[in-house]
């Protein structure tokens, strides 16, 4: 692939994060999006401020996978660009087996929210459509720009990673257990800079941001994860016949 990890390393952030703004081409892109946009509805989970599918199903209530293969869209050429730089070599299934695809219309967010301990800790997102701020805030309240700590509302974040469309973050290790991570509900992106975006050196174009805003547009992103505990479909039926 010719990609250097090194490179990609966001260096201002707490260990660890890594952004590539050109990981898959337009057509990629847009073949990825045909595809999230023609699964049937169902497939859908909508949600009060995005909507979700979870592929290839929900964790059970035990945080566990029921072991199924990740359909083929979802793994090519995504997947094959991963193991090319051994971004997943470390986890236990030494590949993604779980992969959630959220859709963010303009003022739509996720709330601050860490991806817990069903997963090895390491998430690499997938942006297709249009950019969007991911906000990252310490856990403990502690930021520097904290006004009112304790207060949720209140609280601002302590980085901003800026992801353009077509592009991959990764996040792990401290990154990915001790700080929270979320999207503001808004429908316009604010304050854009090389000071106040921590990747502003990795983007693929500063040009669009020059006048520190962005309009939201709707965003998908693919989030791709090891699931720790997975249970063999075929151990889960022998179970389920006792
Ligand atoms: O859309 C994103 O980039 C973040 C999604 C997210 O945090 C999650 O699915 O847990
Ligand atoms: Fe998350």
């Amino acid at each position: 692939m010719g990609y250097n990890l090194d490179a990609a390393r966001i260096a201002s952030l707490p260990e660890d994060a890594f952004y590539i703004a050109d990981f898959i081409s337009e057509d990629e892109e847009a073949r990825l999006l045909q595809r999230v946009l023609s699964a049937p509805l169902p497939r859908w989970t909508q949600l009060s401020h995005r909507r979700l599918q979870t592929w290839p199903s929900a964790l059970t209530k035990k945080n566990t996978l029921l072991s199924s293969p990740l359909p083929p869209w979802l793994k090519t050429p995504i997947i094959s660009r991963f193991e090319a730089l051994g971004i997943f070599a470390d986890a236990p299934h030494g590949a993604p087996n779980h992969v959630l695809i959220n859709e963010y219309q303009p003022g739509q967010g996720i709330m601050p929210h860490e991806d817990g301990s069903a997963y090895y800790p390491l998430v690499a997102t997938v942006s297709l459509g249009a950019p969007i701020i991911l906000d990252i805030y310490s856990k403990n309240g502690n930021s520097d720009n904290a006004t009112h700590v304790g207060d949720e509302s209140e609280r601002k974040p302590q980085f901003r990673i800026l992801q353009e469309r077509r592009s991959l973050l990764l996040m792990r290790k401290s990154l990915y257990s001790e700080f929270l991570h979320g999207i503001a509900e808004t429908v316009i992106d604010e304050d854009l800079g090389p000071y106040s975006i921590c990747n502003w050196d990795l983007l693929r174009e500063q040009e669009p941001y020059r006048d520190g805003s962005v309009t939201r547009e709707t965003r998908t992103s693919l989030t791709y994860r090891d699931v720790l505990q997975v249970a063999k479909m075929g151990n889960t039926l022998r179970f389920l016949n006792k």
